[in-house]
C-alpha cells in the first residue's frame, strides 16, 4: 500500500480523463490563431481560473511552470536579481526543501547573504528570530508553508505581515499544503507562492507560481515571452488542464478529505507510539499536515526499515541517508536538534485519500514487526539504556 504521498500522488482518474483530449485530438499550440490553438488557450485559461480559485488569487496572478522546483527558482532568483541594487540579504528557514535551500546556497556563492532561521524542537520558526534577522539590506523572505519531511506548518500569515510592514517581498513554498489545508494568498499576506500538481493527484512536471499583482520579477529563463515572459516555452496544455482539474477537485473535497486523512494520521501515530518502545514523533503534534507521520525508532536505521516495509508491501520513505552520496542524515531532522544517531532511524509515512483504516492497521503491525526484527539483529540494541532485552 502506498503511504508516500508527500513524494508524489497517483493521478486522479477524473484528472486523467480531463487531460486525455489534449494529447491527440486537441493538440494545438496555445499561442496560435486558428481554432485548434484557440481551444488550447481556452482550456489553459479555464485551468488558470481553477488554480486561482483554490488559492484565493486572481487568474492573471497565476503563472504556469514545470513544477515546484521551477516556481521556487523563478520566485527567489527573479526577486533578488531585480532588487540587487537595493540589498543582498535573504531570509529563509533551516528546513526548506532543496528547491529553495540549494537556490539560496547558489546565491550565497554569487554575492548574496542568507540567514537560515532555526526551527527548534517543534520544527517551527520563531517570529522574534525573524524580526531580529531583518536588516536594511533584506530584499526577500522565503519560508515554506509546510515541511515535506516533518509536516510542520509555519505561521505564514504572521511572517507575511512582518514582511509587509518592512516592505520586504515574501515567497512561500506551498507545494505540500495546496490542496491539503486551506491556502489563501490574501489571508497569508504572501507576494509569491509555489505549488505543484503531482502532490495533489495531478500529473508530474507541471505547477504554478502565484505572483501578486504589482510584484515584478526578473525573468531567469529567456525565450518566446509566454507566461508574461516569466516562463517562456510552448505551454504544456495537457499538464495545465490536469493541474486545473486537480485544483478543482481539491477545492471541492478539501474539508472532507482533510477530516478523513487527519483521523487516519492520528490513528497511525497513536498506534505506533503505543505499541513500539523508544519510538518518537518528530515535528509538532498538531501544527502538522493532516497526512504526515514522521517517526523515529532508537537503534534502527531508516533505510533498512523502508526496505523491510517494502517487502511487506508498504511504500514509505526515510530522512536518513547512510547509503546516499552525502552520508548525512536529513538537514531537517538535524535542525530539530537531533543527533546524527537519532536522525538515523526516521520513517515518514504520508497518507492519501485512497488509504483506509484497514491499511493503517496493517501498517502499524508491519512497522512493529520490522522494528522488532531489526532490533533483534542489532548488536547495539541491547546496550541502549532502557531497551528491553530480547533473547
Ligand atoms: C516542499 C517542496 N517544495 C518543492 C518541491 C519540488 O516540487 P517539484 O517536484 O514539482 O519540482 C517539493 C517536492 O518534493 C516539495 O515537497
Ligand atoms: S549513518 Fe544513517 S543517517 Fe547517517
Amino acid at each position: 500500500m502506498y503511504m508516500d504521498h508527500s513524494a508524489t500522488s497517483p493521478v486522479d482518474p477524473e484528472v486523467f480523463e480531463a487531460m486525455k483530449p489534449y494529447f491527440v485530438d486537441n493538440f494545438g499550440n496555445a499561442s496560435t490563431l486558428y481554432s485548434l490553438g484557440r481551444d488550447a488557450r481556452k482550456a489553459m485559461e479555464a485551468a488558470r481560473e481553477q488554480v486561482a480559485s483554490l488559492i484565493g488569487a486572481k487568474p492573471e496572478e497565476v503563472i504556469f511552470t514545470s513544477g515546484g522546483t521551477e516556481s521556487d527558482n523563478i520566485a527567489i532568483k527573479g526577486t533578488v536579481y531585480r532588487l540587487k541594487n537595493k540589498g543582498n540579504h535573504i531570509i529563509t528557514s533551516a528546513i526548506e526543501h532543496p528547491a529553495v535551500r540549494e537556490t539560496c546556497k547558489y546565491l550565497e556563492k554569487n554575492g548574496f547573504e542568507v540567514t537560515y532561521l532555526p526551527v527548534y524542537e517543534d520544527g517551527i520558526v520563531k517570529i522574534s528570530d525573524l524580526e531580529d534577522a531583518i536588516t536594511d539590506k533584506t530584499i526577500l523572505i522565503t519560508i515554506m508553508h509546510a515541511n515535506n519531511e516533518i509536516g510542520t506548518i509555519q505561521p505564514i500569515a504572521e511572517i507575511g505581515k512582518i514582511a509587509r510592514e518592512n516592505k520586504i517581498y515574501f515567497h512561500t513554498d506551498a507545494v505540500q499544503t495546496v490542496g491539503k489545508i486551506p491556502v489563501n494568498v490574501e489571508k497569508m499576506n504572501v507576494d509569491m507562492l509555489s505549488l505543484s500538481a503531482h502532490k495533489v493527484y495531478g500529473p508530474k512536471g507541471i505547477g504554478a507560481l502565484y505572483v501578486k499583482k504589482g510584484v515584478r520579477l526578473e525573468p531567469i529563463i529567456h525565450g518566446g515571452g509566454h507566461e508574461k515572459g516569466l516562463r517562456p516555452g510552448t505551454e504544456n496544455v495537457s499538464g495545465i488542464v490536469g493541474l486545473g482539474k486537480a485544483c478543482e477537485l481539491a477545492e471541492k473535497n478539501l474539508l472532507e478529505d482533510t477530516k478523513y486523512i487527519t483521523n487516519l494520521r492520528d490513528k497511525l501515530i497513536d498506534g505506533i507510539l503505543n505499541s513500539i518502545e523508544q519510538s518518537y514523533l518528530d515535528g509538532h503534534r498538531t501544527k502538522r499536515l493532516p497526512n504526515n507521520v514522521n517517526l523515529r525508532f532508537t537503534g534502527i536505521e531508516g533505510e533498512s526499515l523502508v526496505l523491510h516495509l517494502d517487502s511487506k508491501g508498504v511504500a514509505a520513505s526515510t530522512g536518513s541517508a547512510c547509503s546516499s552520496k552525502s552520508l548525512e542524515p536529513s538537514h531537517v531532522l538535524i535542525a530539530l536538534g537531533l543527533e546524527h544517531v537519532e536522525a538515523h532511524g526516521s520513517l515518514r509515512l504520508t497518507l492519501g485519500k485512497e488509504n483506509t483504516e484497514e491499511e493503517v492497521d496493517y501498517v502499524i503491525t508491519a512497522v512493529k514487526e520490522v522494528v522488532e526484527t531489526l532490533r533483534k539483529l542489532s548488536p547495539l540494541w541491547c546496550e541502549i539504556p532502557g531497551a528491553e532485552r530480547r533473547e
